[in-house]
């Protein structure tokens, strides 16, 4: 489909007889910072490293730029940046130095191509200090520089931002949307961290042992998925009953301690106290609460949440 950068079908690794991808339909969209989340383990990298002709895919196809990625080509590369492992750079030469060893290695021929990278991580350019004094921040930062030196329209970032504090976070988070907005590039971007993709990400995909749980618009995730009603009624099953038969809600859980939790945000806890209320049960508790992300993704992970 078109607008997309990035679209897999039924993207599978195995690793031996273990697979570690299983049927991933992956949709990146053009302009978009689409986060991979997932717990250590869950199969981000090895998504990357498909996307990127590092590692074949067992099954599935990827197209990337709307177009069959088949094999790793120099037309297709070009158009992507990416840092999956931190980088190696010389400790005692500069960011600068660093990057404009790395344009010539690259053949990169645009004479302003390393003042430009180092530009949109906000770096300065010429600066006197050295690689080995940077914060880790800094460094991540001069891995960007490095992925973007070609001035690719498509990022893919595994784990940026591991380990930086959250001054670190919000300055890379100020900046990889700077290169969306500004800059027009597209950028996947994996965590195991929600909070690190917090406020970053347009589209979220979920993975966990290898399976895209979920695809979703982070705003909507936010504003939908956070809200339902608790409710404690008895006796359970008579409750049960009414939800299913007279208020026609579907979407509900029923906890160990009997409260029910109903996640259709549209109806009112008047229409479910009322009619509880018309059939003889009487209500001893309701009230609409807003669920934590982090609570959302324990429940859509089975319990085992991702931090
Ligand atoms: N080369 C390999 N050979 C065998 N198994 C592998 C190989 N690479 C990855 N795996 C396995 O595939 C699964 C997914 O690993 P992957 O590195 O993609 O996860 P991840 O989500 O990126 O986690 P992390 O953040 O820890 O890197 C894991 O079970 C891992 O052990």
């Amino acid at each position: 489909m078109d607008g997309f950068l990035i679209e897999t079908e039924g993207l599978t690794k195995y690793f031996g007889e273990t697979p570690a991808i299983k049927d991933v339909d992956l949709h990146v969209k053009k302009g978009e910072i689409y986060g991979l989340l997932g717990r250590n383990g869950a199969g981000k990298t090895t998504i990357m490293k498909m996307l990127l002709g590092l590692t074949k895919a067992t099954k599935g196809t990827i197209q990337l730029f709307n177009k069959p990625f088949e094999k790793p080509e120099k037309s297709i590369l070009n158009r992507i940046g990416a840092m999956i492992e931190t980088p190696g750079f010389y400790p005692n030469l500069t960011a600068t130095e660093n990057l404009e060893i790395l344009a010539s290695l690259r053949g990169v021929i645009h004479k302003d191509a390393v003042k430009r990278s180092l530009e949109q991580v906000g770096l300065s350019y010429k600066d006197r200090k050295l690689y080995a004094e940077y914060s880790l921040g800094m460094k991540q930062r001069v891995g960007i520089a490095a992925a973007i030196i070609h001035d690719p329209e498509l990022l893919i970032l595994d784990e940026p931002v591991n380990g930086l504090d959250p001054i670190g976070v919000a300055e890379m988070r100020d900046f990889l949307k700077r290169l969306t907005g500004e800059y027009g590039k597209t950028i996947l971007i994996s965590s195991h961290i929600l909070s690190e993709i917090d406020l970053m990400a347009d589209q979220i995909g979920i993975i966990h042992a290898g399976l895209l749980l979920e695809e979703r618009n982070y705003r909507e995730l936010k504003e939908q998925n956070m809200q339902f009603i608790s409710l404690k009624a008895e006796p359970l099953q008579r409750v049960i009953q009414l939800i299913d038969e007279k208020l026609r809600v579907k979407e509900y859980q029923v906890k160990e301690d009997g409260t029910i939790q109903i996640f259709n945000t549209e109806i009112k806890t008047k229409q479910i106290v009322k009619v509880l209320a018309e059939n003889g049960v009487f209500v001893d508790e309701v009230c609409r609460h807003s669920d934590t992300l982090e609570d959302y993704f324990k429940k859509i992970t089975g319990g085992e949440g991702i931090a």
